[in-house]
C-alpha cells in the first residue's frame, strides 16, 4: 500500500505538485497518467524518499520510505533508467543490489534470465546499454529483493512492442499474487491495457481517479446507424448530446438506452459499443488539457 496525503511540492515560485492525495493498494496495477511535467516524476520521488515534499506526507507500507528497515526488499523503484554508473556492467549493477541487500548472488542470474537480457549483455557496460536494455535491467533491478511494491516511472520508455507486452504481463502476474504496483506513463495505451486503477493528474492537480472500469463505462457509447444525420436528430430530440468521431457518433448514454431509442425510431445501428478506449483517451486529453503542450480540439 502506498498513501500519499496532501503532498504539495514548490519549486520557488512555482507548483509542480498541488495537494495531492491517493492510495494504491496491493493486488492492482495503478496507472498513473499525465501528460509531461504533470508532475508524477516528482510524486514519485517524493514518496521514495529522493526529494523532500514542501507539505504532506507519503508512506509506502505505512511508513516513509527512508524509515524502512532494507527498502529494497520492500519496495522495488525503477525512476530514472539512465541514473546507473555508465562504467559498470549490468551484472555488477545486479550483484551490488544483491550484496546490498543480503541477498545470494544466484538471485542476479535468476533476475537477468526473467528480464531477457543475456549473458553477452550482462557483461557489457552500460553506457553501451540501448535505452530498452537499461529498462530491463531497471526493473531487474527493482525486483531484485522480491519487493511488495513496485515504484516504476515511465518502464515501457525505449522498450520494443514484445518488450511492452512482456512488461505487462509481468506486472500483471506480481499484482495477481497480491503486490502493489505504481506505473506511470504519459500514454494512456500503454498503462490503459494492464492498470486496474486509473490515476490521473494535470498540473500537478490529481483530476480522475477510480477503477478502470467504471472510468470507460462513465466515457460513453460509439454508435453508428445506416443514417448518422437523421439518427444525430433523433439523439437530440432525445435531450442526448453526441459528437461525430472516426468510428461513429459518441453519445454520453449507454448502449441499452440508445439501442432502445433506435428501435422505438426504425433506425437501423451497425455499430452499438462502449466507448472504451477512444472515450478514455477524449476524457485523459480534456482533464488534462491545461497541462497539454498541444491544443486539443473541443
Ligand atoms: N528540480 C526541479 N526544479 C525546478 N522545477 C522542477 C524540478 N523538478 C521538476 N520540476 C518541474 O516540475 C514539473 C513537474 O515535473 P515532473 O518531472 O514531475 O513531471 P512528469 O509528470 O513526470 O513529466 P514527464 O512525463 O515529462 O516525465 C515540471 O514543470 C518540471 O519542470
Amino acid at each position: 500500500m502506498i498513501t500519499v496525503e496532501n503532498l504539495t511540492k514548490r519549486y520557488g515560485g512555482y507548483t509542480a505538485v498541488d495537494d495531492v492525495s491517493f492510495t494504491v493498494r496491493p493486488g492492482a496495477v495503478t496507472g498513473f497518467l499525465g501528460p509531461n511535467g504533470a508532475g508524477k516524476s516528482t510524486c514519485m520521488r517524493i514518496v521514495c524518499g529522493l526529494t523532500p515534499a514542501t507539505s504532506g506526507r507519503a508512506t509506502v507500507l505505512d511508513r516513509p520510505y527512508a524509515a524502512l528497515p532494507n527498502p529494497g526488499r520492500h519496495v522495488g523503484v525503477l525512476l530514472d533508467a539512465s541514473a546507473q554508473h555508465a562504467g559498470r556492467t549490468g551484472r555488477e549493477v545486479l550483484t551490488l543490489g544483491a550484496v546490498t541487500m543480503g541477498l545470494a548472488r544466484t538471485r542476479v542470474e535468476e533476475l537477468l534470465d526473467l528480464v531477457g537480457l543475456t549473458d553477452a549483455e550482462a557483461g557489457r557496460r552500460i553506457g553501451n546499454y540501448s535505452l530498452g536494455m537499461r529498462q530491463r535491467l531497471g526493473i531487474a533491478h527493482a525486483l531484485l529483493g522480491d519487493p511488495e511494491v513496485l515504484i516504476l516511472d515511465e518502464p515501457a520508455n525505449g522498450l520494443d512492442p514484445a518488450g511492452i507486452r512482456w512488461m505487462r504481463t509481468l506486472l500483471r502476474g506480481y499484482a495477481d499474487q497480491g503486490g502493489t504496483v505504481l506505473l506511470s506513463s504519459h500514454l494512456l495505451h500503454e498503462i490503459e491495457v494492464v492498470a486496474d486503477e486509473l490515476l490521473v493528474i494535470g498540473r500537478g492537480k490529481i483530476v480522475a481517479r477510480g477503477p478502470k472500469n467504471e472510468l470507460m463505462q462513465a466515457t460513453g457509447t460509439t454508435v453508428r446507424s445506416t443514417d448518422d444525420p437523421a439518427f444525430e436528430r433523433v439523439l437530440a430530440d432525445a435531450g442526448l448530446q453526441s459528437v461525430t468521431d472516426g468510428d461513429g457518433l459518441r453519445v454520453s448514454a449507454d448502449p441499452a438506452e440508445i439501442g432502445a431509442l433506435a428501435a422505438r425510431h426504425g433506425v437501423v445501428l451497425t455499430l452499438l459499443a462502449p466507448a472504451g478506449s477512444a472515450g478514455l483517451e477524449d476524457m485523459f486529453l480534456r482533464l488534462t488539457a491545461a497541462d497539454a503542450r498541444e491544443e486539443v480540439p473541443a
